[in-house]
């Protein structure tokens, strides 16, 4: 099994991450607080109460699992497609596999990362929604001190299963929605590339961008649920499942909660994914 495919995804993955993680915090915000009144509200009380720093909250754990996240995604994709086409990736610009191999393959790594990246995003997403600025001495410590703190509470306090809160609605959001991302990215690197050819790096870069966002406009119905499900629990239980979660969503914010973020989640995806298609292939490109 190839596994350059592994480590490229991995080292894109974590450029991209770094990039767009301020990004995600608003949005996650948005997702589950009612607090703010859009996103220039948002970002404007993160900095005056929790400075820059509060924008990379819950950072450190991303990165650390980026390794396993990132390279499982690319690396699945790409050895899915090689038992369906039996062609290596230097091959597949001579020899482009079908579009329905690809989202095959994008579901397969899709469904597989969603399972990796599960006790991880549940913690980031804790973090990121703890609004108390740095712990300063004398005022009351925020309830999870840092990743490894939170992790070990959430298990203490909500048992093993806790720490896969959220898992079902993050698979279910994952596994369509990769398919779309690499059929998205493949399908325009074809539209603007000689055939045969090596797509140029603005080619790529537009490609990854708008995979990014395609992805993540489709996923975003399921990412607000994903949220709501991974802070349920927090203090009580509010939510009896994914389903009764979508259910008293919409009854009581209305249909426009599933699109609560997109914009934010889009104007994320773009460079993050830009980068991360750019990087993943030129390392390719250098170990090919
Ligand atoms: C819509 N979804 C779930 C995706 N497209 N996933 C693929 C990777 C996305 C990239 N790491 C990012 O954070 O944007």
């Amino acid at each position: 099994m190839p596994v350059e495919e592994f480590v490229a995804g991995w080292i894109s993955g974590a450029l991209g991450l770094v990039l767009g993680h301020p990004f995600d915090t608003v949005k996650v915000r948005l997702q589950t607080q009612t607090t703010y009144r859009g996103i220039v509200d948002c970002m404007v009380k993160i900095y005056r109460h929790e400075s820059l720093l509060g924008f990379f909250k819950g950072m450190s754990f991303p990165i650390a699992s980026t390794a396993v996240v990132n390279s499982v995604l690319f690396g699945v994709y790409s050895n899915t497609l090689l038992v369906l086409t039996a062609t290596s990736h230097q091959e597949r610009r001579a020899q482009p596999p079908s579009y329905t191999h690809i989202f095959l393959a994008g579901c397969t790594g899709g469904f597989l990362q969603a399972y990796c990246l599960a006790p991880f995003d549940l913690i980031k997403v804790r973090l990121q929604n703890q609004t108390e600025p740095r712990a300063q001495p004398g005022s009351p410590p925020p309830r999870y001190q840092g990743p490894v703190h939170c992790a070990a509470s959430i298990f203490r306090e909500e048992g093993p299963r806790g720490l896969f809160r959220g898992a079902w609605a993050l698979t279910l959001r994952d596994t369509p929605t990769v398919g779309i991302y690499f059929i998205t990215y493949e399908g325009l690197c074809r539209q603007y590339t000689p055939e045969g050819q090596n797509p140029s790096s603005a080619t790529v870069l537009v490609a990854g961008g708008f995979a990014g966002i395609a992805s993540w406009v489709a996923a975003t119905p399921l990412d607000v649920i994903k949220s709501r499900m991974q802070m349920d629990g927090l203090r009580r239980r509010v939510y009896q499942g994914m389903l009764d979660c979508m259910v008293s969503s919409v009854r009581q914010e209305g249909l426009g909660v599933f699109f609560r973020g997109v914009t934010i989640n889009s104007a994320r995806a773009f460079p993050v994914n830009a980068v991360t298609f750019l990087s993943y292939e030129y390392l390719l490109r250098w170990w090919g």
